[in-house]
């Protein structure tokens, strides 16, 4: 471990984590990673501080805990089957104590066979019974725990399945891209195990609880058991030491907790090596891929950075379990455990040297407490291994809840909009005040001083070079972000004051980089306008009036098709090809035919998935009459389209949008800018010409030059 020695003059921030910090932060090489963790200025010179952290940590988190069982609770088709599994539970934990007393039962015949020379044959037999009928108690307590535990996990799945889902839909654009958020979510939903957390959570609790419940009655038991036995309880403290001396030495591992860490990689081979995997693995680079021949390049490259990083790589979780927990050399302590074990055999066999006729009992009394000695140990590790990752656990429990308290950066108003129901359909006024704006982690500015107006119904054209800004725009208009500075009014009120959910119902926006959701054609579409979401007339006019409904009626599946089905088919792992085996010929059509699979995906063209996305735009503007839209945002929406479809588009929009505002960005000149009130031609950043094509072009500037240059290639 190092300490990094640069930058002691970097920016700080108050509060805020700074890797460069010398004095706070602890570097760790893990593989290829660099792990910065934050030391505690306060506490890390006091001993045992840690601890008293980690107290701490739990008496923030047991509310949660509390929280979490109040909504288990609130399950009520369970509450029967988790009555029975609690029951089920505490059986088991008697169990082991019922065995012991047996075993009890048992040394006191022996002993009492050897003062007297006589066996009580009934007691025998009952005991003997007894063992074995506890025995298929186990068996079948064991068996009914296993068919509670499958309905009770997935309900509880199920429950905190829908939590998370919620906790995600509300996050805002920048919120949710940003990484940290994205481990957030990420810990809260796997609690890192192959469990729900509350599944995990429940059972450590009851484990506990069953935990000390078998300790308490073994213990009783033993006691009495042994009170009468001769070395009975030498036999036994001999045995627990052992037991003990394990675990004083077993320590907690030292995981990351969960203060303030960050690891990243500079390692440039291993970034590319990921890089590799990935390209090769998705479908969405396979096209390139393949046309680009770029298969034995990849590999050659794959192989000779995979040489030069070494074995040492991997994610990072892998390699700091496999490097930094595990990476502890064999102690001495550790070898001195392993002899201690043959401690009670050796006072065993010392005591028989000095009292040879009390072998016989002395052997049943050694027998009795190896074993329970081991039952004993085995639930004192338990309760130990719960109770040391209890605190892992309830620190999940948090997690799962404060992903509902990730505070969005899109501040949410408090007006509502419109005020006229009835006027919005007549479009909404639009200002822009010297708006400017970087993207979160840019440093340059996207926008620059952009100021324009747009009254009620009116069409504006934004034109200009490739990043000049105009996406941008639109996406400040819907509050995807908030502009860095300036303010944008929508019917003379700051778009900051409005509820965010009325602001987003009074738009519509074709995004340029428009995405397809892993759902049918229909809900595709559909989604355009959640309200009206199950009217199915709806979805076919506004498929229609995008130019999608021909193509996706020629589609075997039509509007049910999955364009990308989110849950594939399994597949057996035979080799594809395989047309024998052992003798049998072997096809896979046999059992895709039985289950109705195809192996069929459905590709669209460029054009009709540009069809689609116009559908859904028009699916919540213009299908309506009672539509409470007044504003339409179009991102280049004819890019993919032919000459005869981006006609058509163009006269059906203009026709169909009654009197709303409208706001075009596009490449192209002419069908729009014609007949746009207000054109704003960017550069840049910034707006460098405003007006109508006629002003434009006598201005003579830039967009005339441009506007000429395109017609040209028409004459
Ligand atoms: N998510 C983002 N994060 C950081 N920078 C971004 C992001 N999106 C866009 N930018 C940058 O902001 C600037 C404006 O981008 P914008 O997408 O608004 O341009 P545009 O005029 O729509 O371009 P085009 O004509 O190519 O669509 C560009 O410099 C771009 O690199």
């Amino acid at each position: 471990m190092k300490r990094r020695g640069k930058s002691r003059g970097a920016t700080r921030r108050k509060g805020t984590f700074d890797p460069d910090d010398t004095t706070r932060v602890k570097h760790t090489r893990v593989g290829v990673w660099d792990l910065y963790e934050e030391i505690t200025p306060e506490l890390q010179n006091i001993p045992g501080a840690s601890n008293y952290e980690r107290f701490l940590e739990w008496k923030r988190d047991l509310p949660y805990v509390w929280l979490m069982l109040k909504d288990i609770s609130s399950i009520r088709r369970c509450w029967p089957l988790f009555f029975s599994y609690f029951c089920v539970e505490f059986a088991l934990a008697l169990m082991p104590a019922m065995n012991l007393w047996f075993k009890g039962q048992l040394l006191t015949i022996v002993q009492r066979a050897v003062e007297t020379r006589t066996v009580d044959k009934n007691l025998l037999m009952q005991i003997t019974l007894g063992v074995i009928l506890c025995k298929l108690i186990m068996r079948l307590l064991r068996w009914v725990k296993l068919k509670l535990q499958w309905p009770l996990s997935s309900s509880l799945k199920q429950h905190f399945t829908t939590h998370l889902f919620e906790a995600r839909a509300r996050l805002d654009v920048p919120t949710f891209e940003n990484e940290a958020i994205q481990a957030q979510l990420e810990a809260a939903s796997t609690g890192g195990g192959h469990f729900s957390i509350a599944w995990g959570t429940f059972t450590m609790l009851l484990g506990v609880f069953t935990t000390a419940v078998q300790l308490i009655s073994q213990v009783s038991v033993l006691w009495h058991t042994l009170s009468s036995q001769m070395d009975g309880h030498l036999l036994a403290a001999v045995g627990l030491f052992q037991s003990l001396a394990e675990v004083v030495q077993w320590k907690s591992r030292g995981r990351l907790r969960d203060g303030v860490w960050a690891a990243t990689t500079k390692n440039h081979d291993y970034i590319k090596l990921q890089g590799l995997k990935r390209l090769v693995a998705f479908s969405e680079h396979r096209k390139e891929f393949v046309a680009g021949n770029m298969a034995q390049y990849t590999l050659a490259l794959f192989k000779h950075l995979a040489t030069k990083v070494g074995p040492n790589v991997g994610e990072f979780w892998e390699v700091y379990e496999n490097l930094i927990l595990h990476g502890s050399p064999i102690s001495v302590t550790w070898i001195f455990n392993a002899a201690l074990g043959e401690l009670p055999q050796i006072v065993f066999a010392l005591r028989a040297v000095q009292y040879p006729s009390s072998i016989p009992v002395s052997l049943t009394t050694l027998h009795l407490v190896s074993q329970s000695v081991n039952t004993f140990s085995h639930s004192v590790w338990r309760l130990i291994e719960q109770t040391g990752s209890i605190a892992d656990q309830i620190a999940s429990v948090r997690k799962l809840y404060d992903v509902m308290k990730i505070p969005n950066q899109v501040v949410d108003g408090t007006i509502p909009f419109p005020e006229d129901e009835q006027k919005i359909r007549h479009g909404v006024s639009l200002e822009f005040r010297h708006v400017s704006f970087k993207y979160p982690g840019s440093e340059e500015f996207a926008l620059h001083d952009i100021s324009f107006k747009l009254k009620q119904g009116q069409l504006c054209v934004i034109v200009g070079d490739n990043g000049s800004g105009k996406s941008t725009i639109l996406k400040l208009i819907v509050r995807l972000h908030d502009p860095t500075e300036g303010e944008i009014f929508v019917d003379g009120k700051d778009i900051r004051t409005l509820k965010l959910a009325d602001l987003r119902q009074a738009i519509s926006v074709l995004f340029q980089d428009y995405t397809h959701f892993p759902l049918t054609i229909r809900d595709n579409i559909a989604l355009g306008d959640p309200q009206h979401a199950e009217d199915e007339d709806r979805i076919r006019l506004a498929a229609r009036l995008g130019g999608s409904e021909d193509f996706i009626n020629k589609l075997p599946d039509g509007f049910d098709t999955y364009l990308d089905r989110p849950v594939k088919d399994l597949y057996g792992g035979l080799p594809e090809g395989t047309k024998t085996l052992f003798g049998r010929s072997v096809d896979y059509s046999a059992v895709r035919g039985a289950g109705e699979m195809s192996s069929k995906t459905h590709g669209l063209s460029g054009g009709q998935m540009q069809r689609l996305a116009v559908s859904r735009t028009f699916m919540r503007s213009v299908v309506s009459d009672d539509s409470r839209v007044g504003l339409l945002l179009f991102d280049e929406p004819s890019a993919s389209l032919d000459p005869i479809a981006e006609h058509d588009l163009f006269a059906r929009l203009r026709e169909l949008r009654g009197n709303k505002t409208m706001l075009f960005s596009s490449h192209r000149f002419g069908n729009l800018t014609r007949h746009a009130d207000l054109i704003l031609y960017m550069r840049s950043s910034h707006i460098i010409e405003t007006g109508t094509h006629d002003e434009l072009l006598k201005h003579q500037g830039d967009y005339a030059r441009i506007w000429n240059l395109q017609a040209q290639a028409f004459l």
